[in-house]
Parts: structure tokens; sequence; C-alpha cells
């Protein structure tokens, strides 16, 4: 009997609703293996461990000793990897660069440049456009920073124009600027940030002012480019655009980045008549110049990726936690086919590792994927370190989404000054904003792509010294990949990344905006939108978007706007960026804790709700839903809460009748899968009140709150009645079958396309809801508006039935309800009850049956009617 039935006959006998915990739900979806929390006293986190009580400073290569001899001895540590150290390739600064610039780097420490900065400065002076794909803290600021203050230095009315993802680089950037333009000396070098946080009265100045203006995607596209002529200024004597951290537009993102960037670059040379030069910065990747490219459309583009700068070494430890039999005993059964055997929590491994590296001096960021991680891996660390070093409690702190700015950037700049010793933090603090040096860095769990694992794992070890990376695996089929081949983390990039800037429902958005910033020429702007131009056209004059001649020819005549829209670029969001923000009150000091998207807000708060933030635990008195307010206050509380809901997909058209929507010639295994737009609806019904001492639950309380739908993108496939049938002949419940399936493929997905598990959702059965479920696998987009995931996976269906059924038929784990390793995933809208392995199978197998002889059949057809 495994953890989670013995709990359930436990709940049976003592009339429980049947439900399972948070802190169960970790302990069974995460394989913690009956390692449980006992913070009583804070004299063991966990029923198998005492942390470290030492406190002597430790460098890198020493902490690897003190962990093999003491929290790693079970064999936690299954490969070590020592990345060499690296000397520079230095040059000097070359001849053209002029002696004030020369100066001004030496007054900020430059006096030699890496070989890939001088060779990306040159080719941009000569009027190439570039992207430098090198590794973490190359010094990839400077191969934009010095030819931009070169030529604006020469020339009183050059200008240029930073593009960054995030607001938080934006700002980053200007303090680099700032210190190069004091040590510059040119007081009409003005440079602004220009984005949501500008203040209104500012904004002008900077408009008509600020020869480098630094701002984000969604300005140019809501702002910058439907009032234009208010930048004249700086569009028309605009010479280079910088796009830093290219790597981050991808999925949809990316194509409607892409599309922003070409009615810029059209605006330009249209209507200002400039043609800037484009640097580009991205992370490394398999294809950095074709993805560039892409982008923007270019038709060349300078590659610079032999990158010159040192690196200190860094030593790389790949942790998995140990294997416990279910039962707790740390002597796992040999005979896996008896004995249930658990790997202890990664959350406590992290936890631990935390502690360590704070007690022993090695400031640290202990990246987790989830807020929710965040906030646990804090609250345990801090367990621990009360017992080994109760003076560090507080030199650790979360970092993550959700927090107001402000809170935000006094944590960079506590972290910076070394104020603070570590973070939990999501993959908020994963893009380059600079906190200082960091010693090491702790990864729970693999975070969707070896790039970003890098680009993580690049944050300790920037000031050349030797860093510490250790990536503790979850019991997923994703992370116990990696612990069998740890070297597929290590050679070459493996991801591309994709942009797909062609897909026509963007490029109708985008054309719209495009053509009320400027009458749009079928002749003229295939340059920039490139072939789908004539058809999205052609769609939006159908549509009544596009006026001119109705009767005229579309190639010669000028098209405008004459959209119901008075600004058509504010109803299209460049992201799923939800505007709509729950705010979460203290009541006794008045102090905005968190800002909660309204998507997340109604499972984190309600009345009644135990909140946890920067590990402090709140209860919320109060939601107030035309505020969109929850009020609390803090409370030590002895349990935690949960909510109660469930979520329906509704698939939103789809061409019933006719299935075959995947019936290309491609390289894939054909599929009879859809992708189609689909509403994601989740209603909450009550909440548990769960005893954090025992996980027991002993109270459970009604709750009436508004249910929330967002739209998104779903891929799925209808399972036919034979199937059902045959499941049911085995006296076994379609509905848990056809959960269980949709796991398995949601495990899958990652090793297939670039997504984390958590991207993606499944048609959860919920055990409460006994209305019928559609008879279908279906996997949904869990980014509000989509990710374009849907789309990749729906051309990978016939691949990923497959995957999922080689994981469930040969994993080894004897429960009906499966293991993290084939059925359950973290995600589960369900906790991961409603399971079912061998329906899974079952459906698996028969679907993969059925699309195989409906596509012989259909070739035969084809075969005889001599069409093949
Ligand atoms: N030629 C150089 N000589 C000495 N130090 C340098 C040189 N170039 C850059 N640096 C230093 O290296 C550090 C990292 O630089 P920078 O932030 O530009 O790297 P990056 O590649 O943009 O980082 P990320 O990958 O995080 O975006 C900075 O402290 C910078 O001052």
């Amino acid at each position: 009997m495994n953890l989670y039935q013995k709990q359930k006959k436990q709940r049976q006998r003592t009339n429980m609703p049947l439900e399972i915990s948070f802190e169960e739900l970790i302990s069974i979806k995460q394989q913690t293996g009956g390692s449980k929390c006992c913070n009583t006293k804070g004299v063991k986190i966990n029923a198998h461990r005492v942390g470290c009580l030492g406190t002597e400073a430790l460098e890198p290569v020493e902490m690897i000793e003190h962990l093999k001899g003491g929290l790693g001895k079970q064999g936690q540590i299954v490969h070590v990897k020592k990345l060499k150290a690296k000397e520079g390739v230095y040059v000097e600064i070359p001849e053209n660069i002029s002696k004030e610039v020369k100066e001004a780097l030496e007054q900020i420490g430059i006096t030699r440049l890496y070989n890939h900065q001088a060779e990306a400065i040159q080719l941009v002076l000569s009027g190439k456009s570039v992207v430098v794909a090198t590794s973490t803290s190359s010094g990839k600021s400077l191969c934009y920073n010095v030819p931009v203050v070169e030529t604006l230095s020469e020339s009183s009315l050059a200008c240029a124009l930073y593009v960054f993802p995030t607001k938080a680089l934006s700002q980053d950037q200007l303090r680099t600027l700032l210190k190069l333009k004091e040590a510059l000396n040119i007081p009409d070098l003005n440079i602004g940030i220009y984005d949501g946080d500008t203040p209104k009265e500012d904004r002008a100045w900077i408009r008509d002012n600020a020869r480098i203006i630094i701002t984000n995607p969604d300005m140019l596209h809501a702002s910058i480019l439907p009032h234009h002529s208010q930048f004249q200024h700086i569009l028309s004597n605009l010479r280079y655009i910088v796009i830093d951290e290219a790597h981050i537009y991808k999925g949809a993102f990316g194509c409607h980045t892409s599309l922003v960037l070409r009615r810029l670059r059209r605006i330009c040379s249209t209507v200002y008549g400039s043609s800037p030069t484009f640097i580009f910065c991205t992370a490394t990747s398999a294809n950095p110049r074709e993805h560039t490219m892409e982008l923007i459309n270019l038709d060349s583009l300078e590659l610079i990726q032999k990158d010159g700068s040192p690196c200190s070494p860094k030593y790389f430890l790949l942790w998995n936690p140990p294997l416990r039999s279910v039962d707790g005993s740390m002597n796992p059964g040999k005979d896996e086919k008896t004995v249930l055997n658990r790997r202890t929590s990664p959350i406590m491994e992290v936890s631990y590792l935390f502690a360590e590296m704070v007690q022993h001096g090695l400031k640290c960021i202990a990246f987790c994927k989830t807020r929710k991680l965040c906030e646990l891996v804090l609250s345990y660390t801090r367990d621990v370190l009360k017992e080994a070093s109760k003076h560090l409690v507080d030199a650790i702190a979360v970092y993550r989404a959700g927090y107001i700015a402000e809170d935000r950037r006094k944590i960079e700049s506590d972290l910076f000054d070394g104020k603070l010793r570590g973070v939990a933090a999501t993959s908020a603090l994963e893009l380059g904003i600079d906190v200082g040096h960091i010693d090491a860095t702790l990864h729970l769990g693999f975070p969707g792509t070896v790039a970003s694992l890098w680009q993580q794992a690049g944050r300790s070890g920037r000031r050349a010294k030797p860093s510490l990376a250790i990536y503790v695996a979850f019991e997923g089929p994703l992370d116990q990949y990696f612990m069998k081949f740890p070297n597929k983390l290590f050679g070459q990039p493996i991801e591309h990344c994709q942009v797909d800037s062609h897909n026509p429902k963007v490029l109708e958005q985008h054309l719209t905006c495009a053509a009320k910033e400027l009458p749009l020429c079928l002749q003229y702007d295939e340059k920039y939108f490139s072939f789908g131009l004539q058809q999205a056209m052609t769609a939006l004059r159908n549509l009544g978007h596009l006026g001119n001649n109705p009767t005229g020819d579309l190639s010669k005549n000028m098209w405008s706007y004459i959209g119901p829209e008075k600004n058509p670029s504010h109803g299209i969001s460049l992201r799923a960026i939800e505007n709509e923000k729950y705010i979460v009150l203290d009541k006794s000091t008045n102090k905005v804790l968190e800002e909660i998207e309204e998507s997340r807000a109604f499972f984190q708060v309600y009345e009644g709700a135990v909140y946890m933030n920067q590990g402090i635990t709140y209860l919320v008195d109060e939601l107030q839903l035309s505020t969109k307010t929850a009020l609390c206050h803090k409370a030590d509380l002895k349990y935690y809460t949960k909510t109660r809901d469930y979520t329906d997909i509704h698939v939103v058209g789809g061409d019933l009748a006719y299935p075959l929507v995947n019936d290309f010639e491609s390289e894939h295994v054909k599929s009879m899968a859809h992708a189609n737009n689909c509403k994601v609806t989740t209603s909450w019904f009550g909440f548990y009140k769960i005893w954090k001492a025992s996980n027991q639950i002993f109270d459970s309380v009604g709750l009436s709150l508004p249910s929330y739908s967002y739209d998104s993108q779903a891929a799925w496939i209808r399972v036919p009645e034979s199937t059902k049938k045959a499941v049911e002949a085995q006296d076994l419940v379609f509905r848990y079958g056809s959960h269980a399936a949709s796991h398995a493929l949601v495990n899958v997905a990652p090793l297939y396309i670039t997504c984390n598990a958590s991207d993606l959702g499944a048609e959860c059965a919920n055990p409460h809801d006994k209305r019928a479920i559609p008879q279908r696998i279906l996997l949904y987009d869990r980014h509000p508006g989509g990710i374009g995931l849907a789309w990749q996976v729906q051309a990978l269906f016939g691949e990923l039935l497959i995957a999922a059924l080689e994981l469930v038929s040969t994993c080894t784990c004897v429960a009906p309800t499966g293991c993290p390793n084939c059925v359950q995933t973290l995600t589960c809208d369900e906790y991961n009850e409603v399971l079912n392995k061998e329906a899974a199978i079952i459906i698996l197998k028969s679907i993969i049956e059925a699309e195989k002889c409906y596509f012989e059949q259909r070739n035969n057809l084809h075969e005889n009617s001599g069409q093949v």
C-alpha cells in the first residue's frame, strides 16, 4: 500500500473528506516518500535529517567535499562536472575608438577588450548589424555601449534605442549607461527610460531630448509606434537599435515582438528616412543567427560567438535525492516490483543545501520553478537555520514576481550589498540583473530548457571567483533523464529559439496597427512583413478594417486603417500579461505585500485563507472583489489552507465532423489531433483547513467566488467509443484512464518541445464532480492567451502518444495510481486523484492503433483511386 492509499484508508476510518493536502501533495507528487516536516521546535525538519551546525567559511570546492562527507553522504551526488577556468583573450581597445571614449572606459575599469567585444564593436562601427551570442557575464553590454557612445559623442544628433524585455533590466542598463556618461562628460548625452513606469510629466522631455531611449517591446507597440510623430527627434536620427536578451523573444511573445520590430523598421525607413544598425545580444542557443534574423526580417547579420571572456572554474553537481521505501526507512527495497521506493523530497534537499551555503559564507540563489516553492524553500531553510545559525534566519529572502517593484529593488540591492546572503528566486532573477558576486546557485528541478539552466547557473561566478551550481532532481522523467545522462547538459546547446512571425492571426493584428501608423502598400511593405502580407491584407479588407478603393488593385494602392478601434494596438497584448491584479494588504501596516494576477488570486487569497509572504504567515480577513483587495493580518497559525476547485476546458470551434487536421506530409507521425482556441474556466467552491503538524484536514469551508476564465489554446484528440468499452471491460473507470494518459503526455512533452511541464495543463478529472467529461485526451497552454504551445503539441501528437505509452508501460511502479515517473504530475489541478495507470495504457495503445489504422486505410484508398 502506498502513502496515498494509507492516508486514504486512514481518512475513511476517521470519516474525513477524501482530499490530498498540499504537504501530502508534495510528499506524493514530488516523491518525498514520507519525509514530513515536524518543525514543532525546529529541532529536526525531517525525520531522517539533522542539518549541519558548522559555520566556518568554505570555498565552493571545499563545500563539495563538505557535502560528500555530510548532507550528501547517501549518494545524492550522482555527477560532478568541473568546468575549467578559461583565460580571457584580450585585445587593445581599437585605434578608431576616440581618446575620450577610451578614457571613459578606463575610468570604469576597462583597459582592454575581450576579442569578441572588439570584433562586435568594429563590425557595428562599419555599419553591419550583429548578433553577439556568448556566455553569461561575457561583457555583452560593452558590445553595444561602446559603438553607441562612440557614434553619439561624434555626432550630436545621432540617437539610439535600447529594447529590453523587462523593466528591471532597463533600470540596470540605465545605471551602467549613466556611469559611462559621467566618465565621458558629455552633458547633452541625455538618456531616459520610456516605459510604463515613466512618470507622465517626464515623458515629453524624454521624447524631445533623450538621445538614448531605453524601452521594451510592449511600450514600442502601444505607445511609441502609435504616436511616432512625437518621437520624430529620435526616430529620424536613429543610428542603432539594441535588442538585448533576444532569446526571450520566442513563442507567442517572440512572434508579437518580431512584428513590432518590423513595424518599427518600416516607420523608421518610410517616414523618417533612418536605417538603423541592429545589435542583438542573446544567450547561447543552437540558432542565434537564424533566430535574430527572423525576428526583424534581416537579410544578413554577422554572428559573433567566439567567446574571449575569462571564466573561473565552475563545479556543477547533479544531486538526486536518496531513495527510501515508502514506510519511511532509508533502506530502499531491492525488488522494485514488490517494494515501493520513493525519493526524499527535493524541496527539503534544496532547503538543507541552501542553509549549508548560507551558513558557510557562500552567497547563493536557490532557483525554484514556482512562487509557492520559493516560499516553501524559504520557510524550510529558515527552520534549518534556526537550529544551526539563528542570526542568519533573516539573511535570506524570496525574490519572485508578485512582489511590488520597490520591494524587489530593495532585495536586489540588499543582495548586492551583502545584507542578504541568499534568495530563493523564480526565473524572475534569471536575466542579467547585476546582484553582485554570487558563489553558488541551486536549481530545484529542471527549469525547462538547458539554456535556462545555464542562464541561471551563470548568475554565479561573475567576478572571476570559483563557483558552484547544484541541480537537484525531482522524480519526474525529465529530471531523472538528466540524472542518468548528465552529459546531455554539458554538450553543445541543443535548443533552438523558435519564432513564427508568419502566424496569420498575429500578422493581421499587427497589420491593423501598422496601417493605423501609416497606410499599407503591398508593393513597399512586403520587405518588412514578408510573403503573408497579401493574404492578410485581403482578409483585413474583407473584414472592413482596411479601406481605400475596395475594387481597386491591392498591390498599388495605399490602404488605411478604417476599423472600429480608435487605437487598435490597445486591444492587442504582446504577452499574456494580466493587467487585472489583486493586491494583498497588511491591515496593521497598510503595506502592500503582493500584487497577484487575477488568474492566480483565488488560489491564494480568500476570506479565511492562510497566506505566506517572505516566510511569514498571514490570515486573510476579507477579500473585497470590487476593489480587488485582500486584507490580512500577521497570524501565527498551526494550520494552512487549500482551495477546492475545478477547471473546465471548453474547446472553441474545431471541425468535429472532419477531425483530420494533421494529414500533411511531414517528418512527424501522422495524427488526427486538433489544435483549437479554448476557454479555460476555474471555479472555486470551498477550502480545507489542514493542521500543519499532522497534515490532517480538520475543517471544510464553503466559498462563493466568481469563476475565472481565460482564453488559450488546446491540442486534443478524440478517444473512440470502442476504447472506452475496452477499458470498462477490464473493470476500470474510463475517466481515471484518460486523466492518467493525459498526464503521461504532459510528462513527455518537455522532451520534445521547448517547454516546462508546468506550461501545459491536462484536462483533469475531478473527484467531486460527476459530470460527464468529453472523451478526449487534451493538453492546453496554461498561459492566458497562449504562447503557441498547443500548435507544437498538435504537430507532435503522434510522437507524444507513443512516448507516453512507452513511459507508462515501462514504469515499474506498482500502485494503480502510478507515480511521478509515469502518470502523476506536479501541476495536476486535482492533486493526482482519479488516476489509473492500467486504464491509461489501454487508452494510449488503442488511440495509437486507431490512428495507424485510419492512415493506412486512407493510404490504401488514395492508392486505389490512383492519387498516390
Ligand atoms: N573587457 C572587459 N574587461 C574587464 N571586465 C569586463 C570587460 N567587459 C565586461 N567586463 C565586466 O564583466 C561583467 C559582466 O559584463 P556584462 O554585464 O556586460 O555581461 P553580459 O554578458 O551582458 O551578462 P549577461 O549574460 O548577464 O547579460 C561586468 O562587471 C563588466 O564590467
